[in-house]
């Protein structure tokens, strides 16, 4: 694997709290890596240790092949981040705020001027240049930042919570952007505590809670290894659930029963048997999709939507 970032025991500490606790991942080259994890989890940590913001306790970072302690300004030039918070000047138009980020960048003229122009297109928001950015929603806030930090063509892009109390137009923006960002090569590492976002954008997740990583991999790997496989059954005839093999576990969801098997193929082809010989009639059998919902629960004991 052609890693873009690793991550070696990585842990930070804010007085007693441990914030990162040896923390060991690698995020390879292109793609979207998904950092997905409860308030609290570490992940801005994290991203502030990777983007040199501060400085970690102990354990290492390589960054684009270079150890980030002492190749920070090699590092940063290469990196886009978007913190969680809003880093803007609100009386400046949009195009304004871009022309401060982009001469910090060092860029200027001609090629800014275009650059500029490119990322309002990147992030939906060309026709809104000339307002000041005071004027515009949270959503379009949060674009213009992801659009300053793409002013000088990084390789890595960094965005910590970018969908955190933003419209859904704004949401689905940023989301077809990451999509563009991929089939151009650029890697992602993305931070969230929506598991749906990282099942539709990351070809590869580390799930951390507590300040450690928990589970790690390929999305459909973590999802084989972890997440529960389980049948709904939904039936007025049913009041209790039925006791049959292939039957891990059954619980109450909803209307119906979630009953969890290792192999609820095999264990569907029994409850239709049972069902069609009793002449039971059923609203609902259905094999469910594994996601990361039922991973977070296995592993930590606690639902992340909880949160
Ligand atoms: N400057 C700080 N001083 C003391 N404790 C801190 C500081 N920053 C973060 N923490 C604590 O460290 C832990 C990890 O915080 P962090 O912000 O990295 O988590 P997170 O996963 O990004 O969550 P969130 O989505 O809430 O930002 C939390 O318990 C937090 O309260």
């Amino acid at each position: 694997m052609n890693a873009i970032v690793e991550i070696n025991d990585l842990t930070k500490q804010y007085g007693q709290k441990k914030a990162l606790d040896a923390i060991t991942f690698k995020v390879k080259e292109g793609g979207c890596f998904g950092l997905l994890g409860p308030n609290g989890a570490g992940k801005s940590t994290l991203m502030k240790l990777l983007t040199g913001i501060l400085s970690p306790d102990s354990g290492g970072m390589t960054i684009m092949g270079m150890d980030a302690r002492n190749n920070r300004n090699a590092i940063i030039s290469k990196t886009g981040y978007v913190p969680q918070e809003i880093t803007l000047f609100e009386t400046l138009s949009a195009r304004r705020n871009l022309v401060f980020f982009g001469e910090m960048y060092g860029m200027k003229g001609e090629p800014l001027k275009r650059k500029i122009e490119e990322v309002l297109q990147q992030v939906g928001l060309a026709d809104r240049a000339k307002d000041a950015v005071g004027t515009f929603s949270g959503g379009m806030k949060r674009r213009i930042n992801i659009a300053a930090s793409l002013l000088h063509d990084p390789k890595l892009l960094i965005l910590d919570e970018p969908t955190v109390g933003i419209d859904p137009q704004s949401r689905n923006h940023i989301f077809e952007m990451i999509m563009a960002l991929k089939k151009k090569g650029m890697t992602i590492l993305y931070s969230t505590h929506y598991m749906e976002e990282v099942e539709a954008l990351c070809e590869d997740i580390a799930i951390m809670d507590n300040g450690r990583v928990i589970a790690e991999g390929s999305l459909n790997g973590v999802l084989e290894a972890h997440a529960a496989k389980a049948i709904y059954l939904e039936s007025d005839d049913v009041t209790v659930p039925p006791v049959l093999e292939g039957i891990a576990k059954a619980s109450a969801k909803g209307r119906g029963w979630m009953l969890e098997s290792s192999d609820p193929l095999a264990l569907m082809g029994r409850l239709v048997q049972y069902f069609q010989s009793k002449g039971i009639h059923v609203r609902s059998l259905e094999m469910m999709t594994p996601s990361l919902e039922s991973v977070f629960l296995k592993l930590t004991g606690s639902s992340l939507r909880d949160e």
